[in-house]
């Protein structure tokens, strides 16, 4: 059963209590499911990974099934040996999820928790008043907005610095550093940080600090943090990993084992685990992720270099314009589906959304839908105007998150909508950025 007070985990280096196993005979608490099927190779290819899952199941169901109980029989009125007691604590659904999870993120241990937030609450309760924590000036608002709550009420130190340049995180790293938090790219600017880089220096300066990567816009099909340097990967499992916007989840994963004991007694405490049914959606969801990334960045890539032709400035790490390319491609496997492009004019840029038909004006990415939004107005409104001036964040830019459509139909549904906003001029020849969007256009990004 679940461990009940703080002094279990604290500072223990392994897992405590007698060996148990679950249903499938697995030894828990949870480790990572074996690579599939066991023939001597290490690993396959983690297209095969994410759909091969082992199980016992007593009828042989290939998909597991949903335990919709919140309690559990025991054998004996001392609690027996049975590892599920109460589903906030465990359940067998959601450690099926973890077990799959941890293979598919190289990790020894994962989590999953009822959203991303609150994967990023459950870690960042490990700090204590007076920790610093260095992290981006261009972070997801929602990041933005804990940390802002937890500098102000809970005596935490929160360093915003441009993570793209090591030497901005060097200077501020210090044995007060208890937390480096970085997003890779990042959100909404699409910014590489060098992430390796960046985990090896902040663990040079202070063994004791932890490096936590928010990974929701490349997810383990791209990107594996834990094997670049970091301490806690997590991933909002409301994106890519779950795929069709049908569930919010969040997952956390993490080598050390006693770091996992201590993020898995906050989730028991606060009772944040992933429900049975989500942890089955999300199960489901993971199988489809090498699929669905593959097309979303296929087409991502056409529909960035078709808005670049056509005169737009463009960020996406596909387009060997980016700035940071080179270092983009040698941290991850693809560059993702999701770009933003600039028109100079946020009154054009709204026009443009919201002449789009195919595309959704809707906040989020990493469904199978493609979706078209104003991040400004919409998922980063809750850092106020007056930071995201400070941090240069371009009023009028506009976030594409590539679902999984026809790229042809997608592109068309676009040109109409810059067509109709009239943030193009149209000739014999085709049609053209016009205007501050031109101007712009001309314009290399800046080398960070
Ligand atoms: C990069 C990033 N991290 C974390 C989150 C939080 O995830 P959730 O919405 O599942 O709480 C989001 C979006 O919401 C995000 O874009
Ligand atoms: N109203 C929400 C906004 C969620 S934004 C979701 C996603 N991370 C994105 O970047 O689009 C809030 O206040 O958190």
């Amino acid at each position: 059963m679940a461990s009940s007070t703080p002094s279990d985990v604290a500072g223990s280096k392994s897992m405590a209590g007698p060996s148990k196993t679950d249903l499938d005979g697995h030894n828990l608490p949870p480790s990572p499911a074996p690579s599939s099927p066991r023939n001597g190779r290490r690993r396959y290819a983690l297209a095969t990974e994410l759909v091969y899952t082992e199980g016992k199941d007593q009828y042989g169901a290939s998909s597991i099934p949903i335990y919709q109980s919140a309690t559990f029989k025991q054998s004996s009125a001392s609690g027996g040996q049975q590892e599920y007691d109460y589903t906030r604590s465990g359940n067998p659904t959601r450690t099926h999820l973890e077990r799959h999870l941890a293979k598919i993120m190289n990790a020894n241990r994962a989590l999953a928790v009822s959203s991303g937030m609150g994967a990023l609450d459950v870690i960042t309760r490990l700090l204590r008043p007076g920790d610093e924590v260095i992290t981006g000036d261009d972070l997801y608002g929602g990041t933005h907005r804990l940390l802002t709550y937890m500098a102000t009420n809970q005596g935490i130190i929160v360093h915003h610095v441009d993570t793209t340049k090591i030497e901005a995180v060097s200077a501020r790293l210090s044995e007060k550093t208890a937390m480096v938090l970085l997003e890779t790219p990042t959100n909404p600017l699409i910014k590489i940080v060098d992430l390796a880089s960046i985990a090896q220096m902040a663990h040079d300066a202070n063994s004791k600090a932890l490096v936590v990567v928010d990974n929701t816009m490349l997810s383990p099909m791209l990107c594996n943090p834990l094997d670049l340097g970091a301490d806690i990967v997590y991933e909002s499992g409301t994106k890519y990993l779950s795929g069709h916007h049908d569930i919010m989840a969040g997952v956390i994963a993490c080598n050390e084992l006693s770091i996992g004991d201590k993020l898995f007694f906050t989730i028991n405490s606060t009772g944040c685990g992933l429900s049975p049914n989500d942890s089955f959606l999300l199960m489901r969801g993971v199988k489809t992720l090498a699929i669905r990334m593959e097309k979303q960045q296929a087409s991502a890539q056409a529909i960035a270099q078709f808005l670049e032709s056509h005169g737009f400035r463009v960020r996406y790490p596909g387009l060997r314009s980016h700035p940071q390319y080179d270092l983009h491609w040698s941290i991850a496997r693809g560059a993702g589906a999701v770009l933003s492009f600039e028109t100079g004019d946020a009154a054009m840029s709204e026009r443009i959304v919201e002449a789009a038909r195919l595309w959704a004006i809707s906040v989020s990415f990493g469904c199978v839908n493609s979706l078209i939004s104003m991040p400004c107005q919409m998922s980063h409104a809750s850092i106020d105007a007056k930071t995201r001036r400070e941090r240069q964040m371009p009023e009028d830019i506009i976030r594409l998150c590539v679902g999984i459509e026809d790229v042809t139909d997608l592109i068309e549904d676009l040109s109409r909508a810059l067509v109709q906003a009239g943030a193009v001029t149209v000739t014999m020849d085709g049609f053209h950025a016009t205007g501050t969007a031109a101007e712009l256009g001309k314009i290399p990004l800046a080398q960070d």
